[in-house]
């Protein structure tokens, strides 16, 4: 498995290696040992799978806040998108940058996006799905947006995307009180 930092340093880009043959390829998307011998002893408990339709729909900013906030591992199985993270920890250094990169079937490429991060993506094509594990349940009442345009993310897209209304109806980041502190598991 290939390992890439990134300008956030907590923020790393995992590409498991891909076996190719004359049918084809496998490869294994996640591997409990694997990611433990790099450091990455993450216990992820659930799996996510979505489907969108449109190019330019736009899945974000997220979060879980503590005590059941969520690391996440990104992959994106079908078509492509540009999946962002921005580091919302308060107190930490690159409080408030964030990190974009395209992750895409062809690529294999996979976001890790830890604790104490807003994450979204926007579609590159149509007929995206994506697939991500998480480090704790799914909670509506720990579950919440920012803004997706209000993070100074660099979407690498013009135009109006296609958001949901909770994503209209977001807060802006700077009026948004982040509920994660740098340095604490959140
Ligand atoms: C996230 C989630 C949602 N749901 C239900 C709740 C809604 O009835 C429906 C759609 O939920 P939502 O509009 O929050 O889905 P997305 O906009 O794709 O949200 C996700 O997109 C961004 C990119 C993320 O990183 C988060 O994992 C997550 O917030 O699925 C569940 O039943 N379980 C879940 O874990």
């Amino acid at each position: 498995m290939q390992i890439e930092k990134t300008d956030l340093p907590d923020l790393l880009i995992l590409t498991p290696r891909r076996f190719g043959d004359s049918r084809g390829w496998f490869v294994e998307t996640w591997n409990a040992a694997r990611m433990r011998e790099a450091g990455l002893d993450l216990a992820f408990v659930q799996d996510n799978h979505s489907f969108s339709a449109q190019k330019g729909t736009l899945r974000g900013l997220h979060y879980q806040s503590p005590p059941r906030a969520q690391d996440k591992l990104v992959r994106c199985s079908r078509g492509a998108i540009w999946d962002v993270a921005v580091d919302a920890r308060r107190g930490s250094p690159t409080y408030g940058r964030s990190v974009g990169v395209e992750l895409s079937a062809e690529n294999g490429r996979q976001l890790l996006v830890p604790k104490g991060f807003l994450h979204g993506f926007v579609t590159l094509t149509d007929d995206c799905e994506v697939q991500y594990k998480c480090t704790d349940l799914y909670s509506p009442q720990h579950d919440g947006s920012v803004r997706w345009d209000s993070a100074g993310v660099n979407w690498g897209f013009a135009g109006d995307p296609v958001l949901s209304e909770k994503d209209l109806a977001a807060p802006a980041f700077a009026d948004w009180q982040s509920p994660f502190t740098y340095g604490e598991t959140a």
